[in-house]
């Protein structure tokens, strides 16, 4: 039986995105690819099991983004 933190079906995908494939799972959520409706580009998404872990990993990757740039 599949476990219910690899199942897409329970996660939220936002609305402009339609699911495509379940892509894999990580301590903190979720990976699905997904395709934006209106442009068609295929993207992944991470969907993270609490807001705490997403706003986390958020502030983190500005601070790479940041570094990556200077
Ligand atoms: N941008 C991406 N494109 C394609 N596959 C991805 C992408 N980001 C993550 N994945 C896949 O989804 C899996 C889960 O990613 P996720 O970031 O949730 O966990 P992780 O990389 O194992 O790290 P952690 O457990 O610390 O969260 C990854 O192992 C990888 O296979």
């Amino acid at each position: 039986m599949e476990e219910e933190s690899s199942n897409p079906d329970v996660y939220p995908i936002p609305s402009e995105y339609e699911l495509v494939d379940f892509v894999g799972s990580g301590d903190f959520g979720i990976v699905v690819k997904c395709k934006k409706r209106d442009t068609g580009e295929t993207v992944a998404i991470k969907v993270s099991r609490l807001v705490q872990y997403a706003t986390r990993e958020v502030g983190l990757l500005t601070i790479c983004v940041k570094s990556d740039t200077q």
